[in-house]
C-alpha cells in the first residue's frame, strides 16, 4: 500500500479515524470485528510479559486463504518487525489484529488478545483507544475536510483519554514538533486541504504517538516521507517504546531499518510466517528459510550502518 498514512485509534465499535470526528467515524468504513474462533481462552491466560497474542489466525477471501493459520506474540515493550514480499499478508495481519479487515474478507483465530482485551469481543472504546493505535497507509483516507486539524487531532485524547482541551492540544503540539511539522500552532487552526499530503501524514503519526497506546501497529508509516523525517519518526517510535513501554508491530520492506529498530522479526511468505528470528541475527548466513535469504540478498543496503538516532529527552507529560 502506498500514499499518505492515517491513524486509526481502535474502539470497541470499530475504528475511530482521527480527523473524521468520533461521531462520524465510529466504524466509518463499515468494518466490523470478524475475528472468530472456537472457545476463546481467557485473555488473562497470557503471560505477564506478553502483550499481544495471536493464535491460529486465518484470513479468507471467500474460499481463498490469504493468511494461513499464523501465530505470534508481541511482548510488552517489544518491537516486532514483519517483513515479506508484497502480497505476503503483512497488512492483512495488521488489519485483523486491529479488527479492520476490508469488507469481503473473513478471519478466524483461536485467540486474539492485547493485554487483557479479547479483540474478538466488543471492547469499550476508551479501553481500546488506550490499547492500540494503527498507523497505516491509505491514499483514500483523509481528515474530515470540514473540521480544523486541531479539533480532529485532539479528539481521541479529549474523548477517550479524558484530557482537557488545553492539555490535549499541548500534547498534540509537542508531537507535531517531533515529526517536524512546521508552524504547528498554525496547522492546528487550518483545515486539512490547507496541508500537503506529507504534512497530513506527519500529523497522523504525531496523533498516534501522542495517544501513547500500549501497542502501536505501524504499517510502512514512513515510506512516503523523506529520509530526515523518516529518521525522526523512527526515533520517536523508539522513544515511545522506551519511555512508555509501548509495544510496536513494525511492517516494512526495509530490512535494514527493521534490523536496526526491531527486537524480533517475523518473515511472511505467501500467508505464512516462515521465519522468526532475533532482529540482530537476521543475516544471509543465519537465515533458515530460502525466502528469507533471498529477501536479504535482494536488499542492497542490508549492512548499512543505520541505527536509530539517539533517543532525545522529550516529554509529553
Ligand atoms: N480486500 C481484499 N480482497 C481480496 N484479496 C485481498 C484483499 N486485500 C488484500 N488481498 C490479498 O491478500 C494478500 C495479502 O495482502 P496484504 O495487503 O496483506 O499484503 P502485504 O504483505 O501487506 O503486501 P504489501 O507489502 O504490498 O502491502 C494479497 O494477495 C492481496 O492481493
Amino acid at each position: 500500500m502506498a500514499g499518505p498514512a492515517f491513524l486509526i485509534v481502535l474502539t470497541g465499535l470499530g475504528a475511530v479515524l482521527i480527523g473524521d470526528g468520533l461521531a462520524a467515524a465510529a466504524n466509518p468504513r463499515g468494518h466490523t470485528a470478524r475475528v472468530r474462533g472456537g472457545t476463546p481462552p481467557a485473555a488473562q491466560e497470557g503471560t505477564s510479559d506478553q502483550l499481544a497474542d495471536v493464535r491460529d489466525l486465518w484470513i479468507h477471501a471467500g474460499d481463498t486463504p490469504l493468511v494461513k493459520g499464523i501465530s505470534f506474540g508481541i511482548g510488552r515493550g517489544e518491537i516486532v518487525g514483519i517483513v515479506g514480499e508484497s502480497g505476503s499478508g503483512k497488512t492483512l495481519t495488521a488489519m485483523s489484529l486491529a479488527r479492520l479487515l476490508p469488507d469481503g474478507l473473513t478471519s478466524t483465530a483461536s485467540r486474539m488478545a492485547v493485554g487483557d482485551l479479547d479483540l474478538r469481543r466488543p471492547v469499550p472504546p476508551a479501553l481500546m483507544a488506550e490499547a492500540v493505535s494503527l498507523i497505516y497507509q491509505d491514499p483514500g483516507s483523509t481528515f474530515n475536510p470540514a473540521l480544523r486539524m486541531g479539533t480532529q487531532l485532539t479528539e481521541v485524547l479529549r474523548t477517550h483519554k479524558r484530557l482537557g482541551g488545553r492539555e490535549a492540544a499541548r500534547r498534540i503540539l509537542d508531537a507535531l514538533r517531533v515529526v517536524h511539522l512546521t508552524r504547528p500552532e498554525q496547522r492546528m487552526k487550518q483545515h486539512p486541504h490547507e496541508l500537503s499530503g506529507g504534512m497530513r501524514q506527519r500529523a497522523m503519526i504525531a496523533a498516534a504517538l501522542a495517544v501513547e497506546p500500549r501497542l502501536i501497529i505501524a504499517d510502512e508509516p514512513t515510506t512516503a516521507l523523506d529520509v530526515t523525517v523518516q529518521a525522526e519518526i523512527l526515533r520517536e517510535l523508539k522513544r515511545v517504546n522506551r519511555e512508555f513501554g509501548a509495544s510496536i508491530m513494525f511492517i516494512s520492506h526495509d530490512i535494514g531499518v527493521v534490523r536496526a529498530l526491531c527486537d524480533r522479526v517475523l518473515v511472511m511468505y505467501r500467508g505464512e510466517i516462515v521465519e522468526e528470528v532475533v532482529a540482530a541475527e537476521l543475516t544471509v548466513e543465519t537465515a533458515r528459510h530460502p525466502y528469507t535469504r533471498a529477501l536479504l540478498e535482494a536488499t542492497p543496503d542490508i549492512d548499512a550502518s543505520w541505527t536509530p538516532p539517539r533517543t532525545k529527552e522529550h516529554s509529553h507529560g
